[in-house]
């Protein structure tokens, strides 16, 4: 696919008094790993929610491949794996539940699976190693299975493009390793991936390219272009390679 894959444009968004971003605008070509980068509150969150159309802006677009957010989502071009406390973990649903919510898109109203969305669940819980878990409540699976569960919804939804945020919190290494693998064939697949993270260590591996965000763009680049010793002292107070978790 050619053109823009997400375009943001002057986009601010306040809540109240506080002003959680400030004319943020950058754009993400199709097949590209994108990392947004920033401390609690920069508004990784928020531009997150704004990208697929949570909350509209009071200045500025988003276009995602051309379409308005709204109508991205009802297309199913824009899948979402949100934070982990977002998720309501009581409520008694199947691993492969939650992984078929990605075909509801898919489906018609009365939101019967036909062979092909049973092939597709069954392919993204095997992609994600979650094939033996499928029968497990959501609830009863850890941190980074749970990380794996909502990526797999993406991977059933075929989005084409894809927000994650924070994927790697919680998250141990094996857990890391299994997704960083899908998020590479997804792109690879020529889908677009924006994803958040605090685990700075993780990005020049994974990420095609980064924007730091600090509710302005502070810098769009490589990540070794984003991630100046300097940028790194002056954003998050750290050494470059100190941010490593443990
Ligand atoms: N619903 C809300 N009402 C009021 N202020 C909010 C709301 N949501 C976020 N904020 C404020 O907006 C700013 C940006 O928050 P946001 O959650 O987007 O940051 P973030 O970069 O995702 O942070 P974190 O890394 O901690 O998740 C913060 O100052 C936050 O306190």
């Amino acid at each position: 696919m050619t053109g823009t894959a997400v375009a943001v444009e002057g986009v601010t968004v306040r809540y109240g008094d506080v002003l959680a971003l400030d004319d943020v605008a950058f754009t993400v070509r199709p097949g590209r790993i994108c990392g947004l980068l920033g401390t609690n509150g920069s508004g990784k969150s928020t531009l997150f929610r704004t990208v697929i159309g949570m909350i509209t802006p009071e200045r500025g677009t988003v276009r995602l491949h051309g379409q308005p957010p709204a109508r991205a989502r009802s297309r199913g071009l824009v899948g979402y794996v949100p934070q982990a406390e977002q998720v309501d973990w009581a409520f008694p649903v199947r691993v492969a539940d939650v992984v078929m919510m990605g075909r509801y898109g898919h489906m018609g109203p009365m939101r019967r699976p036909r062979p092909a969305d049973h092939a597709a669940v069954a392919d993204a819980l095997e992609r994600t190693g979650l094939a033996g878990l499928a029968d497990r409540q959501i609830g009863a699976l850890s941190g980074g299975q749970r990380k794996r569960a909502f990526v797999a919804r993406g991977i059933a939804q075929g989005a084409s493009v894809f927000l994650l945020d924070e994927p790697f919190a919680g998250v141990d290494k094996r857990s890391e390793a299994t997704i960083v693998e899908v998020l590479r064939a997804m792109r690879d697949d020529g889908r677009t991936l924006l994803l958040s993270t605090h685990d700075l260590a993780s990005v020049p591996g994974l990420c095609d390219e980064a924007v730091l965000l600090q509710q302005r763009v502070v810098a769009h680049g490589t990540p070794e272009e984003v991630l100046t010793p300097e940028r790194l002292l002056a954003a998050f107070g750290v050494g470059a390679g100190s941010e490593r978790r443990g």
